[in-house]
């Protein structure tokens, strides 16, 4: 907790005169980003909990933003779980240079960077205490020549843990996507990450529902496969937009299993284009 000093405290120090002098204000632990790397957006996409398909969501807007024409990448930072350069179909390792390392490149455009892609035999286990983890994922970002990328998005390990931390630390988030699924501690758990993200000053762009319901192949019913949802009273309890809700979708399933995610025609995600 930063010192205060002269009665005020680190949220005074926006326009305050002595704010470069004074003890209260908050360190700037930013890391620069490597010089290679022209980012406009980065987007974190959180979870309170893990298994409720933080990469699926991370992948879909992803791909949502690569159909506008955008260029993006994905930075993995689910060191211990990566799923993401599998979805693509990348089993290559990543290539470097004496100014840093290329991120691999999926079948539509998207860079993407993850311990996987680094790893001698991707099916390896990432055995390393959280602040080896955490140095990792810092190295995504001042060592990775991501080029000029007009959307980040950074696939969070779930919770709250040192990961986390150090990405809201030390990289220019601009904003998290919390991603949750139906459940009786939904609104605790989307509160966990919301509070996080407000002590660490960065904006909540809106949720997105995972699993939410199931469309019955032959009726066309919907069915809610894992109790109602409450989304939208927890995101207007909380003053922040439901960006979406994704259905059970044996689709894009089967286009993670076959490793083609950079064929994804996620529509159920539409409304988030314009919110983040
Ligand atoms: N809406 C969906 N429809 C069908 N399959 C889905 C959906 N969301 C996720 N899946 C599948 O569920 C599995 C887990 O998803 P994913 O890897 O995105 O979870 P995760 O939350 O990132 O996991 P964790 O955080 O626990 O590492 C994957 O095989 C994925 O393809």
């Amino acid at each position: 907790m930063a010192e205060q000093q002269n009665g005020c405290s680190p949220s005074d120090c926006a326009g305050c005169a002595h704010a470069d002098s004074c003890g209260s204000k908050p360190q700037d632990m930013k890391e620069p980003a490597n010089p290679f790397s022209h980012i406009n957006k980065v987007i974190a996409v959180v979870s309170g909990k893990g298994g409720v398909g933080k990469s699926m969501v991370t992948a879909s807007l992803a791909r949502m933003m690569r159909q506008q024409g955008f260029s993006v990448g994905i930075l993995d930072a689910d060191i211990t779980g990566p799923s993401i350069p599998k979805m693509y179909g990348l089993h290559e390792k990543a290539k470097g240079s004496e100014q840093g390392i290329f991120p691999c490149e999926a079948k539509d455009g998207t860079r993407i960077m993850s311990v996987n892609l680094l790893l001698e035999n991707e099916s390896d286990p990432v055995i390393w205490r959280g602040p080896v983890i955490a140095g990792v994922v810092t190295q995504f970002w001042t060592d990775v020549m991501w080029g000029e990328l007009d959307y980040l998005f950074v696939d969070m390990p779930p919770g709250t843990g040192d990961v986390p931390l150090t990405v809201f630390q030390s990289l220019p988030v601009d904003g998290i996507v919390i991603v949750t699924s139906p459940q009786d501690l939904v609104q605790m758990i989307v509160e966990k990450a919301y509070h996080m993200a407000e002590k660490m000053n960065i904006p909540v762009l809106g949720i997105v529902e995972n699993y939410s319901y199931l469309v019955c192949p032959d009726c066309g019913k919907k069915i809610s496969v894992f109790g109602e949802s409450h989304i939208e009273e927890v995101a207007a309890g909380l003053g922040i937009p439901v960006l979406g809700k994704m259905p059970v979708d044996a689709g894009l399933a089967e286009l993670v299993e076959e490793e083609r995610f950079y064929e994804a025609d996620n529509r159920y995600l539409e409304d988030a284009v314009n919110k983040i």
